[in-house]
């Protein structure tokens, strides 16, 4: 039997030692092997951001070239592939974006013949999947709605790529940064539960594949990833500028725990929701649709309103403002959890690259409180 008590959500609990992601919640910051996100937006591309949190270093030129051909190598979807997407597309069980990428990660694990266990491997392994979840997305989104597939480029980065094989057109300059700038902005933090899973998968020795799909499926929850999409869907039913602190309020009144609000290690504020806000702004006024993001704003005053009547150091998250932003890119409500594993993937495979360069199997203990000593009674007797 354990001699120290568990702590719920193990809060605080310190569960390893990584050099990828510093997440600062007193002073809200948030700083990827070494450099403070507000000096990487806008200056370096998602691509460079990869390459740092695989290599602990931002990439020379030809670094970054070769990163980029290997992403780009593996932008198209195969066909098995595509196949699986439109039968679980066309499946009466309408599955999610999340559980269409959950499977996609697995099922591309299954067929890859290399088994091999080594960092070349799984380098590889990462890249593909980066270009996999992205591609897959689009698909997905585009089969979702009943249009056909648009083929990847590769005269466009990441994310211009992505807007393009969504909407099948190139879309704005702003629109473009703004979502490089979204993926900058999720991908990676520190032990979050859908990080920490894949690490836990992959110190079994398991394979990357098995690391991600078991990720995807912890980020899927509302808690965790699924929040971007529940604070839409929240202000979609609302659906009014002059409702929304009264929606809102109702919502508080009535004990919901409002999506976009509120961090197990955030106190100040998240460094990467001032900036989305920030981006949300200025694209939705642009795009000349600003309701979502009026609404927001109510949100998030009547939300940290309350939180501060009942002395609560919590403020709002990464969460809140993508929506917004992404609604400004056209993008779906069903697309935005998946975009969280679009940028997530990068942070997730630096994470199983870090652990399998200094292993151990990841087994904690559980503080025992059910019975011990009872007596066996044989089926035939038991009330
Ligand atoms: C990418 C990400 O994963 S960011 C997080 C995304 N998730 C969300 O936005 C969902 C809404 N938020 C939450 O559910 C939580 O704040 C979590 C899951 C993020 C953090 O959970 P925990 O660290 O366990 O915080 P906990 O649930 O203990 O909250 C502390 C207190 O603040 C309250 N609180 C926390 N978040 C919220 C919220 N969003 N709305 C209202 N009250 C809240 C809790 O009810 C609790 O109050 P109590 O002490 O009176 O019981
Ligand atoms: O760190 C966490 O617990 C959740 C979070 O914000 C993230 O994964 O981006």
């Amino acid at each position: 039997m354990s001699e120290t008590k568990a702590k719920a959500g193990l809060q605080d609990i310190v569960a390893g030692e990584s050099s990828i992601c510093l997440v600062d919640g007193k002073q809200g910051r948030l700083v990827y092997h070494g450099y403070d996100i507000n000096d990487l937006v806008g200056k370096a591309s998602f691509e460079e951001v990869i390459y740092l949190l695989w290599h602990g270093k931002l990439p020379n030129q030809s670094e970054l070239n070769e990163l980029d051909a290997e992403l780009k190598k593996n932008r198209e979807i195969p066909a098995d592939v595509m196949a699986l997407i439109q039968g679980l597309v066309n499946n009466p069980a309408n599955p999610s974006g999340m559980e269409v990428l959950r499977t996609v990660a697995s099922y591309a694990g299954a067929v890859d013949a290399d088994k091999s266990m080594n960092r070349d491997t799984h380098l590889k392994q990462s890249a593909k999947l980066v270009s996999l979840m992205a591609s897959a997305t689009a698909a997905y989104g585009r089969l979702k709605a009943g249009k056909d597939y648009v083929a990847p480029r590769t005269d466009l980065g990441h994310a211009a790529n992505f807007l393009y094989m969504l909407n099948g057109q190139e879309a704005d300059e702003l629109a473009v940064e703004a979502f490089d700038v979204a993926l900058i902005l999720h991908a990676d933090h520190e032990f979050n539960a859908s990080t920490f899973t894949a690490r836990c998968t992959v110190a079994t020795l398991s394979d990357v594949y098995s690391g991600v799909t078991s990720a995807i499926g912890a980020l899927k929850g509302p808690l965790h990833g699924g929040a971007n999409e529940d604070v839409l869907r929240m202000l979609m039913k609302i659906d009014s500028v002059e409702g929304a602190e009264a929606g809102i309020k109702d919502l508080l009144a009535n004990g919901v725990k409002v999506p976009g609000f509120g961090h197990r290690v955030y106190r100040s504020y998240d460094p990467r929701g001032l900036v989305l806000k920030r981006y949300a702004k200025d694209l939705t006024a642009k795009k000349g649709n600003t309701k979502w993001y009026e609404m927001t704003e109510i949100a998030e005053r009547v939300v940290l309103e309350y939180f501060a009547a009942k002395g609560k150091d919590l403020k709002y998250n990464v969460d809140l403002y993508s929506g917004s932003l992404y609604n400004a890119m056209d993008i779906p409500v069903e697309l935005f959890t998946p975009l969280f594993v679009m940028s997530r993937v990068s942070g997730w495979t630096a994470h199983i690259l870090e652990q399998y360069a200094n292993n151990r199997i990841i087994r904690p203990v559980a503080d025992y409180v059910g019975p011990v000593d009872l007596k066996f009674v044989p089926i035939s007797e038991r009330a």
